[in-house]
């Protein structure tokens, strides 16, 4: 069975830009999970396919039974990944499930028989990651700083040599090539 494989690094290194490319490449070898929503479908969205749409009750009980890698509640609605999510991305579609997940996530993951393995993509520097997020265009001053502040945190993790393998990306055509061999490596 293919091993899940986890991708984790600060916010605006460039994991979705891979991740992204990878997909491209290979549209039928990698997938992603189905998260847990208690939001409401939009149209068009498919229960198992766009998410697994629960209440809340039932969402709860599966918080007490520790069934999620991760969890959060956004404007009054709970989203999360679950360890069975993973798990069926391997056994009913045959595909090798790929997370994008943060620091306290790949501890969780860590902490399950998921046997995955562990990508950190780190930037080539705070100054740079600067950069791409206020290139992004997509945050605020105040969400920049908190993601400055928790990429410091990932970075003191990875050293902790957490993670299976390390890339920095820099030139991007490099670290994709790096993280193809690492995902191809299986
Ligand atoms: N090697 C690179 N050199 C320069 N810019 C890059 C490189 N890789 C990605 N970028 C740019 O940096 C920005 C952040 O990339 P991306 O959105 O993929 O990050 P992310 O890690 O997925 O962030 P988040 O965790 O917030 O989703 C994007 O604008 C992207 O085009």
């Amino acid at each position: 069975m293919a091993r899940p494989i986890v991708i984790s690094g600060p916010s605006g290194t460039g994991k979705s830009t891979l991740l992204k490319r990878l997909f491209a490449e290979f549209p039928s070898k990698y997938g992603f999970s189905v998260s847990n929503t208690t939001r409401s479908p939009r149209p068009g969205e498919e229960n198992g396919v766009h998410y697994n749409f629960c209440s809340a009750d039932e969402f709860e009980s599966l918080i007490k039974e520790n069934a999620f890698i991760e969890w959060a509640r956004f404007s009054g609605n709970y989203y999360g990944t679950t360890i069975k999510a993973v798990d069926d991305v391997s056994r009913k579609l045959g595909k090798t499930c790929i997370l994008d997940i943060d620091m306290q996530g790949v501890k969780s993951v860590k902490s399950t028989n998921l046997n995955a393995r562990f990508l950190f993509l780190a930037p080539p520097s705070i100054e740079e990651l600067e950069k791409r997020l206020v290139n992004r265009g997509t945050e605020t001053e105040e969400s920049i700083r908190k993601r400055l502040d928790a990429a410091k945190a990932e970075l003191e993790y990875a050293e902790t040599g957490a993670h299976d393998k390390v890339i920095v990306n820099d030139d991007l055509e490099k670290a994709y090539q790096e993280l193809r061999a690492f995902v191809l490596e299986e």
